[in-house]
């Protein structure tokens, strides 16, 4: 991978944050004519647990596509600085879809509202596949999978599949699949909008716990105000711009509520 340096676009006011993991500079994407997002700037500091908020069709998922390169943006930059000294940022929307989907499978983990198992594999296969398409070899894969479901608080679960579990496990399993690989970023979208509030409790709690402990920055959408409670910074999209929360890092790469739009 040829890390690209970061350049300013030409309609943003403010550079893109040295401090950030990733940094988003007067993103616009559209569907055709239908407008997602309108100009969003966003910094996501490292080991930060942001939420995302703001009505249906405002721009979130677009939002989140966009920061993970999913998506191409039609204009405005997206910067990831890959945690560690001496990383040079990237301007992952500058990428192809072939370099943005190698970035994607080294450094980041996504978890879903729903049906992201395989339903014919166990929950323990189901979190090896992201170790084997790594490389690693088969035992090596299991037995790390089989510590993490057990982190997870699914320990005698591994052997089960999909739909022998219920809601709060699968979504269990499906983090961890998403985090065997130690991305440096999670996204979730709506990891428990799925659940009861007493199973999305403890998801959130065991997925808190897991990602403090391992650093993991987090982007997380959201529509319950109790599940963006988890979170260390909360913003709101709202006709695809962030209307509410601070957005942008201050200077000194620390949050400054002040500065609050
Ligand atoms: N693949 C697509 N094709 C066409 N329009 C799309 C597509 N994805 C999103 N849109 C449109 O873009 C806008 C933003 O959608 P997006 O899914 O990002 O909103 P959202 O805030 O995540 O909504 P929700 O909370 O309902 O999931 C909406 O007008 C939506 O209809």
């Amino acid at each position: 991978m040829n890390p690209t340096p970061p350049s300013v676009p030409a309609d943003s006011a403010v550079p893109p944050s040295p401090a950030a993991l990733l940094s988003v500079r007067q993103v616009h994407k559209s569907f055709g004519t239908t407008p997602a997002l309108r100009g969003i700037d966003l910094d996501v500091a490292p080991g930060e647990v942001l939420a995302v908020m703001g009505p249906s069709g405002s721009g979130k998922s677009t939002l989140l596509h966009c920061m993970a390169g999913v998506l191409p943006t039609d204009r405005g930059t997206v910067t990831y600085t890959r945690p560690g000294a001496g990383t040079a940022p990237m301007v992952l929307s500058a990428l192809d879809e072939a370099a943005r989907s190698g970035v994607r499978l080294r450094e980041f983990g996504f978890v879903f509202q729903y049906g992201q198992l395989l339903p014919e594999l166990s929950a323990v296969d189901n979190v090896t596949i992201p170790l084997l398409l790594a490389g690693t070899r088969r035992r090596a894969a299991r037995s790390a999978a089989t510590e993490l479901l057990g982190r997870l608080g699914l320990t005698g679960q591994g052997e089960k599949h999909p739909g022998e579990l219920s809601g709060g496990q699968a979504q269990r399993v499906a983090i961890a699949r998403a985090m065997v690989g130690a991305p440096a970023v999670l996204f979730a979208d709506e990891p428990t909008g799925s659940l009861d509030s007493l199973a999305s409790e403890t998801v959130l709690d065991l997925m808190l716990e897991l990602v403090r402990e391992t650093g993991t920055t987090v982007v997380m959408i959201t529509h319950d105000p109790r599940t963006a409670a988890y979170a260390d910074r909360e913003v709101i999209v709202r006709d695809g711009t962030i209307t509410t929360g601070q957005a942008v890092l201050a200077p000194t790469g620390g949050t400054d509520r002040g500065a609050a739009a």
